[in-house]
């Protein structure tokens, strides 16, 4: 795949990087050091930031347009391509600017997608030529969704997250609401009334009847506002959390029924319609 379809007038390539959901989220175990094992099918959407950047000579990493509230080296996408110029000896620097739609915090993997995106546009515009098991071994240290976007299709998970085994991705669409709380993953995860013991499953299923987010309960209740979108959105098809929250998803077979019930949505809640996306859309740049 040539990345010049990407690129704009002014140098600077235009590149997605789309959101996840969790279609179910199990908890079937906890390791000696805390952490969860857990079962999970994650599921791209076409709902997409876009991270904007050019390639520079003199190695810097300049971020034009900062997060409000997250200094420019905290950036997960300026620490993507340090991670890249550090491992690699790479002396190629880029300039960032990044368009951002997805909400942070809310369990769609904005943080990890826009890491990703860097990696992959990187390993490409820097002409690193890495495969992607190995920027997938990297990139875990950025977060634990990092090699998800990076291997870049419908994935069941298992381990802590790092073990992925492609499924079949089906053609669904999504309302994803977000309820404007920010939910402290290891505040969940710790919570003593979080259920550990779901029975592991051996079919890899997509989503079903018999799926669920173990997180959601512990969520839903110490964020009545989480509650309140599931019970909303209940109304109209099986209503979900995605990761450890906030936003909430149901699926829908067609855009227009989609639409029908986005175009219902009360004032005080926000929310999108997503597609459900086979592939990253630069899944061809790595290997
Ligand atoms: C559970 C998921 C599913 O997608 O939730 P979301 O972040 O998407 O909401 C993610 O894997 C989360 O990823 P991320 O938010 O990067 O978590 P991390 O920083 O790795 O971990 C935050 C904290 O969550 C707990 N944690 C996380 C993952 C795991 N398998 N077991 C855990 O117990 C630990 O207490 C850890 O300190
Ligand atoms: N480029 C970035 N986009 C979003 N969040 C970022 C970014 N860089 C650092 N962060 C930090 O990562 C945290 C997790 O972000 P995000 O991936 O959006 O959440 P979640 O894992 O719940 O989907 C944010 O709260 C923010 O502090």
């Amino acid at each position: 795949m040539n990345p010049d379809q990407f690129r704009q007038p002014d140098g600077f390539y235009a590149l997605p990087a789309p959101a996840k959901l969790n279609l179910f989220l199990h908890i079937i175990g906890r390791r000696d050091d805390g952490y969860h094992l857990l079962q999970s099918t994650f599921q791209l959407i076409d709902r997409c930031d876009t991270i904007e950047l050019r390639v520079r000579d003199d190695g810097q990493l300049v971020h034009l347009n900062p997060i409000p509230g997250i200094a420019p080296e905290s950036d997960l996408c300026i620490r993507a391509a340090r991670l890249l110029q550090e491992q690699t000896g790479c002396r190629l620097g880029m300039s960032l600017r990044i368009r951002k739609i997805l909400p942070m915090g809310g369990g769609v993997g904005g943080g990890s997608s826009d890491a990703a995106t860097v990696l992959l546009a990187l390993n490409r515009l820097w002409n690193l030529n890495l495969s992607r098991q190995m920027l997938m071994d990297w990139g875990v240290r950025l977060g634990a969704d990092v090699p998800f976007f990076l291997f870049g299709r419908t994935a069941f998970v298992e381990g802590i997250g790092e073990r992925m085994t492609e499924v079949p991705s089906l053609d669904q669409w999504f309302v994803v609401l977000h309820p404007r709380v920010h939910v402290p993953t290891p505040e969940i995860f710790c919570d003593e009334r979080l259920t550990r013991n779901t029975p592991p499953l051996i079919v890899r299923v997509l989503n079903s009847a018999a799926t669920k987010n173990d997180l959601q309960a512990v969520a839903s209740r110490k964020f009545p506002l989480i509650q309140k979108h599931l019970d909303w959105l209940g109304q109209f098809g099986e209503a979900r959390m995605t990761g450890s929250g906030s936003c909430v998803f149901a699926k829908f077979a067609s855009q227009d029924a989609a639409n029908q019930v986005i175009s219902q949505l009360p004032d005080e809640m926000t929310g999108f319609i997503a597609r459900s996306l086979s592939q990253h859309q630069l899944y061809e740049f790595a290997d």
